[in-house]
């Protein structure tokens, strides 16, 4: 189902990124599991498609059927590159967070608005071979897409924060006590292991997006609480889980009914520096949906 919507059309079609817990995206009218093939490789999975009210959602599990890929071997490029061929114009991910802030307990909601990428050689651009992109990322979130998760996640029942910083560690294992101390001096509220490099993928592929943490833990700073371990984030993300649905439904209501033009769509405009007949090169053929905008109408020197 290449490109169904392009953002010219007003018309929002929301991509959902399913973290731990979140395997599916719940009802969904006129549904549809498609494979859509990246020329990054294989995304995590067949994604599902369908509308809510007048809403196109496009969910993928982010780590796979059955939970098969970790923190590390997910293919975020592959992942928003898949996205963007299905034409979604904004993406939201749901993910399972540890928190670092007393104030933000286990079953709280977190509209995280800042990231501190602690990530360590994982594919992070779409960018390269004879094609130089540096976008900006002062604010790696998009805030007006935030507004509306966030909103839809009251509407869901959850308690909300409206901001948090994201520390993305490596994984798979979880931090040292050291280290969480240390995230929380440098300012981390919440911590995971997949916002980075998938925010920063997503402002390449000119696409807002918005991050909903659903607070599984206290990680292992907390003198009076036991240290994070799987369990205790798949009991609790399992009794959130449909709360991350509704939230899904609810946002089919907040949204406007027009999608009025956001700046990271034109992101690309002012970030590639490389000369313009290099965009017709070898780098470019790959980049027909990321950067998909910029190339056409650019001669194909690969055909
Ligand atoms: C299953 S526990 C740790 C795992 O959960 C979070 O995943 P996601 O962000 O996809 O919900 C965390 O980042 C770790 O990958
Ligand atoms: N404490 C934690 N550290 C890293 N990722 C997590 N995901 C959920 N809780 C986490």
């Amino acid at each position: 189902m290449p490109n169904t919507t392009t953002k010219a059309s007003g018309k929002w079609h929301i991509g959902v990124i399913g973290g731990s817990g979140l395997y599916e995206p719940g009802a969904l009218e006129d549904a549809q599991e498609i494979r859509v093939a990246s020329a990054f490789g294989a995304p995590s999975g067949p994604i599902t498609t369908g509308h809510i009210g007048g809403v196109r959602f496009s969910f993928i599990a982010r780590h796979g059927a059955g939970h098969a890929l970790a923190p590390s071997e997910v293919n975020y490029r592959a992942n928003i590159d898949a996205l963007k061929r299905c034409g979604v114009t904004d993406v939201v991910a749901i993910s399972a967070i540890g928190s670092l802030a007393e104030e933000m307990a286990p079953g709280d909601f977190v509209v995280v608005d800042q990231l501190i990428d602690r990530t360590l050689g994982r594919a992070r651009s779409f960018f390269g071979d004879g094609i130089v992109a540096h976008v900006p990322l002062a604010d790696p979130v998009c805030p007006r897409l935030s507004q509306f998760a966030g909103e839809a996640a009251g509407k869901a029942g959850a308690k909300v924060h409206a901001g948090g910083t994201y520390v993305a560690i490596e994984g798979p294992q979880f931090s040292t006590r050291a280290e969480s101390h240390m995230y929380r001096q440098w300012g981390g509220q919440v911590i995971g292991m997949t916002a980075m490099p998938e925010a920063r993928l997503a402002r390449e592929a000119e696409l807002p997006y918005a991050l909903v943490g659903m607070v599984t833990d206290y990680d292992c700073w907390r003198e009076s609480d036991a240290d994070v371990d799987v369990a205790e984030i798949l009991t609790v993300m399992r009794a959130n889980a449909d709360k991350a649905r509704a939230l899904i439904a609810a946002l089919a209501e907040a949204l406007p009914a027009t999608r009025s033009a956001s700046p990271i769509d034109t992101v690309l405009d002012t970030a590639i520096v490389s000369a313009r007949e290099n965009l017709a090169g070898l780098g470019a053929a790959r980049l027909d949906a990321v950067a998909g905008r910029l190339l056409q109408g650019l001669p194909n020197r690969d055909t």
